[in-house]
């Protein structure tokens, strides 16, 4: 059945609260659903959510491709599709985030169109139901975060992720605090987002070796993978490459450097959900451990990331999508499923969430 039409809908959605990582403070979160409609009624919905601060890219960018790739795929089957997105994306030729809106969108349909969810596409053996995830708490004052890990914790969530910032003691100190709130087992995550130099990271994380870290995100600069390996060397706490990982060609560079214990897979960051799967292929063949974690999108590209972890068996440790709350709307109309720091995986054909439209018109980007 044949590609009719392409509709997109740029949002622009505020956080709740302003969201302080080592790149700055967030207020507000823009970007665009993308709807694909087939013959027949069948049509299918996913999302673009570059983040300028993190990958560079922008919603600008992918909005003004976004009439010509409409154009290509009017008519196409959702294979053809599906393949025209791979094959423009592994030539360069389209934007992260534009990739990996599509294929949700395309994935959804299909899924629709063949009564099986998203995961089951994507898995070759059975996809898992239920995904852990992590909470995520902002770089902020060492009591308000002592406070929001352990309201975390009372909620449910087994694991913690704590960003960080631009101090070298206050850093130390916070980890402490929340280390000493949230008790011995919890699963304790640092993200520095590029903040340190090497001699920092070095303090720092020398510094927080008592408080049985689980890893620390992207201790240094992008593209500084031999500063990463040097620093797996000097200690202890393992090292996860995230903003390190935009494509498949980077993910491979991570391995081959040695640079990483665990590598993050951002879908709207490496190009969608099978770049994702590829690079966690490509890790497991390294023995690396992957984590699969939102760019703090809305529901509709989150579900996307959950039915990927979903798909994979090796994906095992907590992901990173307990991020919904942060935003004031999801977008979509089902209730975020997160209980006990646990997501349940939609069974319904396709993502298995519906566009809340009411709030996509509430929330609709008007053009500067
Ligand atoms: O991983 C999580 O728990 C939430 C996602 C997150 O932290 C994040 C969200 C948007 C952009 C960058 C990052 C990051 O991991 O650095
Ligand atoms: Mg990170």
């Amino acid at each position: 059945m044949a590609i009719t039409k392409m509709r997109w809908y740029p949002y622009s959605v505020p956080f709740r609260h302003p969201f302080t990582t080592a790149h700055g403070t967030l207020t507000m979160r823009e970007g665009a659903i993308v709807e694909v409609f087939v013959e027949g009624n069948g049509s299918g919905i996913g999302e673009i959510a570059p983040m300028p601060e993190f990958g560079g890219e922008t919603l600008d960018a992918a909005l003004t491709i976004l009439p010509s790739i409409a154009a290509h795929l009017s008519g196409r089957t959702l294979i053809e599709a599906l393949n025209y997105v791979s094959i423009q994306q592994e030539a360069g030729e389209l934007p992260a985030g534009v990739a990996c809106g599509l294929e949700i969108a395309l994935l959804d349909a299909l899924g629709k169109q063949e009564g099986c969810s998203i995961s089951t596409l994507l898995a070759t053996n059975a996809a898992k139901t239920v995904v852990a995830a992590n909470a995520v708490i902002g770089a902020q004052p060492v009591e308000a975060a002592a406070r929001q890990a352990r309201e975390a914790v009372a909620a449910g969530f087994r694991c913690l992720k704590l960003k960080i910032g631009h101090g070298l003691y206050e850093e130390i100190e916070r980890v402490a605090a929340v280390r000493k709130a949230v008790g011995p087992e919890i699963h304790l995550r640092l993200d520095g987002n590029e903040g340190w130099s090497f001699e920092q990271a070095r303090t720092i994380l020398a510094a927080c070796e008592p408080f049985a870290i689980q890893y620390v995100e992207q201790p240094l600069r992008v593209y500084d993978l031999s500063g990463m390996y040097r620093l797996r060397q000097e200690v202890s706490i393992p090292i996860a490459a995230d903003e390190a990982v935009y494509n498949l060609e980077s993910a491979r560079r991570v391995l081959d450097w040695q640079a990483a214990d665990v590598l993050i897979v951002k879908p709207q960051l490496v190009g969608g959900l099978r770049v994702g799967q590829r690079i966690v292929y490509e890790a497991a063949k390294y023995d690396v451990p992957c984590v699969v974690t939102s760019m703090i999108e809305t529901g509709v590209g989150l579900l996307g990331a959950l039915h990927l972890a979903a798909a994979l068996p090796y994906i095992t440790l907590e992901c990173g999508f307990a991020t919904l709350p942060l935003l004031a709307d999801n977008l979509i109309c089902e209730p975020c499923s997160l209980q006990h720091g646990i997501l349940v995986v939609p069974q319904q054909p396709g993502l298995g969430v519906t566009l809340d439209r009411t709030a996509l018109a509430k929330y609709r980007r008007t053009i500067q």
